[in-house]
């Protein structure tokens, strides 16, 4: 099945995605070119929910869901969607008693990767990517978390995918293998469309060119990491004191507090002054500045 020769990676329009009586997604739009795209959110925002949409892991209740302009649910549509993408699922399970080299070329297997000998210089390749060759005969429940994660992320690159779909692909990494990932990532998104669920919020100040902020099923925010900051400008606040009720605050190791206050006119009072925002401390207040919304 051939796509529309310029269609975008991922196109969705009034993406709505219900779990019995639950609405997880209330009516997502978004189009998404090359590079990394960020996806941020409370617990419970949605965004599993629409990474599995888009991994053609679950079916849209309503709206339109459309990867390399293909429709995934037609059969057709969804097997050339599905070779084309790479698909790292929160809290991934594998097989436990297979070799990290034996699971990747079954995957590879079922990826349709070719001949015996492309196949196994593929899962070669990932394993170097993800610095998992020299653990290459182990198995799978001999490894760590962080490991386990990293044999994910293999699995998920087997290919070389157009579309990377990634749900907190961080969690147990260690800070060395956090920046291999980093790096990894940023430059797969020259070639490729990466999205990134987390809640690492240094790793969307490292790697996203875009954000988008989920919020009960809804995006509240579509942007650069740049405007997001600067939404929180005049709002986050540096000083000792009781910083009072009706703003977020938290103490510092030195005693003082940092406090983020929900209106630009707002200030904690005396003995606070104004502080350069931090990416983490803009999506503090985007998302709790919009809790008063339905
Ligand atoms: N299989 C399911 N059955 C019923 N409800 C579900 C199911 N999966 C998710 N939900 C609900 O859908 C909503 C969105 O969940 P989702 O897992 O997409 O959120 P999330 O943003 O990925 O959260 P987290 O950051 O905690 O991983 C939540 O209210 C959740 O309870």
């Amino acid at each position: 099945m051939s796509a529309p020769a310029a269609a975008p990676p991922v196109h969705v329009r009034g993406l709505v995605r219900h779990y019995g009586t639950r609405t997880a997604l209330k009516g997502v739009d978004l189009s998404l070119g090359r590079g990394v795209t960020g996806l941020l959110g409370r617990n419970g925002a949605g965004k599993t929910t629409l990474l599995r949409c888009l991994a053609t892991d679950l079916e849209a209740s309503a709206g339109e869901v459309r990867l390399f302009g293909l429709d995934p649910e037609r059969a057709a549509g969804r097997t050339e969607i599905r070779r084309r993408l790479g698909y790292l699922p929160q809290n991934p399970d594998f097989y436990p008693h297979f070799t990290v080299f034996g699971l990747l070329d079954y995957m590879a297997v079922l990826k349709e990767l070719g001949s015996r000998r492309d196949r196994h210089d593929e899962v070669r390749r990932v394993l170097v990517r993800t610095d998992l060759y020299d653990r290459r005969h182990s198995r799978v429940r001999r490894l760590s978390g962080g490991m386990r994660q990293r044999l994910a992320l293999a699995a998920a690159l087997l290919g070389g995918p157009e579309l990377l779909l990634l749900d907190e692909p961080t969690v147990g990494l260690d800070p060395e293998q956090r920046i291999r990932f980093r790096s990894l990532v940023s430059e797969l998104a020259v070639h490729s469309t990466v999205v990134l669920s987390t809640h690492q919020i240094e790793d969307v100040a490292a790697l996203c060119g875009r954000i988008l902020c989920l919020d009960r099923g809804r995006v509240i925010f579509d942007g650069t990491p740049g405007d997001l900051v600067e939404r929180a400008r005049g709002r986050v606040w540096e000083g000792a004191g009781d910083p009072g009720d009706g703003c977020t605050s938290w103490r510092l190791a030195d005693g003082r507090h940092r406090v983020l206050t929900p209106h630009g006119t707002d200030s904690p009072g005396g003995g606070f002054t104004a502080v350069e925002p931090s990416l983490e401390d803009a999506y503090l207040l985007y998302t709790g500045m919009d809790r008063g919304r339905g």
